[in-house]
């Protein structure tokens, strides 16, 4: 009889935060389908970050509620987040430029077993992960370079590596802040592969100020501006969309 309603990964309702008085995110409500990949855009400033930290609990809510697959989750520390399968794309910085990126991986996945992050275990109980680590490498492009200590690796590979390190943790939701910040072109055309790839069976958020990247993988789109929504729909819904036109030739405008 009734109409049934895709389930929601993640839905937000009247989500703020403040920093002293100042709002950096207002009132959002934030509807992300299950399944689906899901881009937050908008001006420098607008407050993507800062929503994603909130989603992803490395920032408390000041008002509003976070719910992930109709779960309340506000408040909730950001590891109880993450078992809950939310997984954050790694900075660049959380990469150890002498293991390798066959290592970084096997640690990875160590990490999501009882064991943990014991970085005093043994080869050859890290070799217990090696195939799947393999695996992941070779998803990654980076079959070639397994054994190179990460130090070595181009800007782009690096990204790369993150990227094999959030999918080690089989997240069900994969938050991505700017996947293809600083890259040239080729290596931007393979990060959008690649986010399509780790997408299968997934729900994605990103942000990214690359339109190329946003309309290439986005199925639906959110804008911001000072924090709050201006705009949602498709790519094409929203680029069209004169108060999103306004905003960005705004921001043009004050380059
Ligand atoms: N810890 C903080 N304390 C005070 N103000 C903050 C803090 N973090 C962010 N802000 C402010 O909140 C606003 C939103 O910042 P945020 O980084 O979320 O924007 P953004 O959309 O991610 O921008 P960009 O595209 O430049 O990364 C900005 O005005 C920023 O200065």
């Amino acid at each position: 009889m009734g109409v049934s309603t895709p389930q929601l990964a993640l839905q937000t309702r009247g989500l703020c935060k403040e920093f002293r008085g100042f709002r950096a995110v207002s009132s959002v409500d934030l509807d992300v389908h299950e399944g689906s990949i899901h881009a937050l855009v908008g001006p420098n400033g607008a407050g993507k970050t800062t929503l994603f930290n909130l989603l992803s609990g490395f920032l408390s809510v000041s008002e509003g509620s976070i719910e992930l697959f109709g779960r309340d989750i506000t408040g909730l520390a950001p590891e109880r987040i993450a078992h809950l399968g939310v997984a954050r794309s790694f900075q660049i910085t959380s990469l150890f430029e002498h293991l390798t990126p066959l290592e970084h991986v096997e640690l990875a996945l160590q990490g999501m077993t009882r064991d943990g992050y014991r970085f005093w275990r043994s080869d050859r109980s890290l070799r217990r992960f090696r195939a799947r680590a393999d695996e992941l490498i070779e998803e990654v492009g980076l079959a070639a370079l397994a054994d190179r200590p990460a130090g070595v690796l181009a800007y782009g590979q690096k990204r790369a590596l993150e990227m094999a390190l959030v999918a080690a943790l089989n997240p069900k939701v994969l938050l991505l802040d700017e996947p293809t910040a600083g890259m040239g072109v080729e290596d931007v055309d393979r990060t959008i592969e690649l986010v399509r790839r780790i997408s299968q069976g997934r729900t994605v958020v990103f942000v990214d100020h690359n339109m190329h990247v946003v309309g290439s993988l986005a199925d639906r789109v959110t804008v911001l501006q000072s924090g709050a929504v201006l705009a949602e729909g498709t790519y094409d819904e929203v680029r069209r969309d004169e108060r999103v036109v306004t905003a960005y030739l705004g921001e043009a405008d004050h380059a």
